[in-house]
C-alpha cells in the first residue's frame, strides 16, 4: 500500500478507464476517498452496485465539491462541457486532469471552461482494451504501461509532479511531451490502426451474406485481430477522429500513398520490393519484442511482458 497522494479524488465518467482508476486508486491506497459520477443514470446505478467508489454523486457539481483531484474520464467530445459543468463548484487549490486519447483539442476546450487559477494536467494512459463500461475496469490496467502527460500553460509544476506520482503509484511509467507531438504520435500508433481496423471489418460486413459468414468462419489471425480492435467503443472513437482531424488526415495521406505503392508492386509483380518491405516491417516487430515492450501474444501497449488478465465486459 502507498500513502495517499490526494485526499478526495472525483472521477467523472465511470466506464473502462474511470472504473479502472477507481479500482487502482483504492487497491493501491493512493486516495483516501473516491467519489464517482457518470452522465448516465444506468451507469451510476451499476457503478454503485459494483462498489468501486466510496460514493456515487448524483450531479457533477456534487462529485467535485470536496475533491482535491478531479479526473475527466469521458469521451473527448464531452470533456469541454463537463469542465463547464464543474467550473463553479471546484474547491480552491484543486487539480484537474484527464485521460483523453487526444490532447490539443481537449486542452483548448477544457481550459476555456475552467477558471484561470485552476491547475490542469492533461494526461493519457496508453492502456486499455476494446471493452467499455463500469464492469470492464480492473485496478492493474495501468501496470507496466505508459502514461503520457502533456503540460499546458495552466499546468503548475506542483500539479504535474502530483499527477505524475499518481501514475507511478498506479504502476505506469510517465513520459512528458507537448500536446501536438502526442497527437501526431498517437495518430500513427493508435488512431490510424483503429481506422484501418474499422474499415477492413466494415468492408467484410458489406460483403454478400454467404461470403460474410465464410469470412467469420474461416477468420485467421489477421482478420481476427482487426475484429478485436474494431469492437472498441463507437462514441469514444468517433470523438477521437473528430478531435484529432489534422494529424489523422496527415497520417492517412501518407498511408494512402504507401498503399498505392504496394498496389503497384503487386500489379507489376515486383516480388523483391514486396519482400523488402515485409522484411523491414518484421524487423520493427522484432525490435519491439527485444525492447521488452511486447510479448509474442497480442497484448497492446505493454512495456514489459504479461497479460492484462482483467475482466472483460461491454456496456
Ligand atoms: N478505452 C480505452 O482503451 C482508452 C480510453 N481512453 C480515454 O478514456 C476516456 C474514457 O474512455 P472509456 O472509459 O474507454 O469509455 P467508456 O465508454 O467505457 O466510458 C465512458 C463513460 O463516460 C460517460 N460520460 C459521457 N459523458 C459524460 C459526462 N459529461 N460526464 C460524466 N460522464 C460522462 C459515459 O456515460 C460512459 O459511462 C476517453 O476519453 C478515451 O479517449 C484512454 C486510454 C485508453
Ligand atoms: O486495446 C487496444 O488495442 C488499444 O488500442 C487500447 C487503447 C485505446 C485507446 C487509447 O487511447 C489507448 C489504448
Amino acid at each position: 500500500m502507498s500513502r495517499p497522494i490526494f485526499d478526495t479524488v472525483a472521477i467523472l465518467g465511470l466506464g473502462l478507464i474511470g472504473s479502472s482508476l477507481a479500482h487502482g486508486l483504492r487497491d493501491k491506497g493512493l486516495a483516501s476517498r473516491v467519489v464517482g459520477y457518470d452522465a448516465s443514470e444506468d451507469v451510476r446505478g451499476r457503478a454503485k452496485a459494483l462498489g468501486f467508489c466510496d460514493e456515487i454523486a448524483a450531479t457533477p457539481e456534487a462529485a467535485v465539491a470536496t475533491a482535491d483531484l478531479v479526473i475527466l474520464s469521458m469521451p473527448v467530445g464531452a470533456a469541454g462541457a463537463a469542465a463547464k459543468a464543474i467550473a463553479g463548484a471546484l474547491k480552491p487549490g484543486v487539480v484537474v486532469t484527464d485521460v483523453g486519447g487526444v490532447k490539443a483539442a481537449v486542452i483548448a476546450k477544457v481550459e476555456a471552461a475552467l477558471p484561470e487559477d485552476i491547475a490542469f494536467v492533461p494526461g493519457h494512459p496508453i492502456a486499455g482494451t476494446e471493452h467499455s463500461g463500469p464492469e470492464a475496469g480492473f485496478g492493474s490496467l495501468f501496470e507496466g504501461r505508459w502514461a503520457i502527460l502533456t503540460p499546458s500553460e495552466r499546468t503548475t509544476d506542483e500539479a504535474l509532479q502530483q499527477v505524475s506520482d499518481l501514475w507511478h503509484g498506479l504502476g505506469s511509467d510517465v513520459e512528458i511531451m507537448t500536446p501536438e507531438h502526442h497527437d501526431l504520435v498517437l495518430a500513427t500508433t493508435s488512431h490510424l490502426p483503429h481506422l484501418i481496423a474499422f474499415n477492413i471489418v466494415g468492408t467484410a460486413a458489406d460483403m454478400e451474406e454467404v461470403t460474410r459468414s465464410e469470412v467469420i468462419k474461416f477468420s485467421a489471425g489477421g482478420f481476427r485481430d482487426f475484429t478485436r480492435i474494431a469492437a472498441s467503443d463507437p462514441v469514444m472513437w468517433r470523438d477521437i477522429f473528430l478531435n484529432n482531424k489534422e494529424a489523422v488526415l496527415e497520417m492517412l495521406g501518407r498511408f494512402s500513398e504507401d498503399l498505392a505503392a504496394l498496389q503497384r508492386m503487386i500489379r507489376w509483380e515486383d516480388g523483391d520490393a514486396l519482400q523488402d518491405l515485409f522484411t523491414r516491417t518484421r524487423a520493427i516487430r522484432r525490435g519491439i519484442i527485444e525492447a521488452g515492450q511486447e510479448t509474442e501474444a497480442p497484448d497492446f501497449g505493454r512495456r514489459g511482458a504479461g497479460d492484462t488478465g482483467g475482466p472483460k465486459s461491454d456496456s
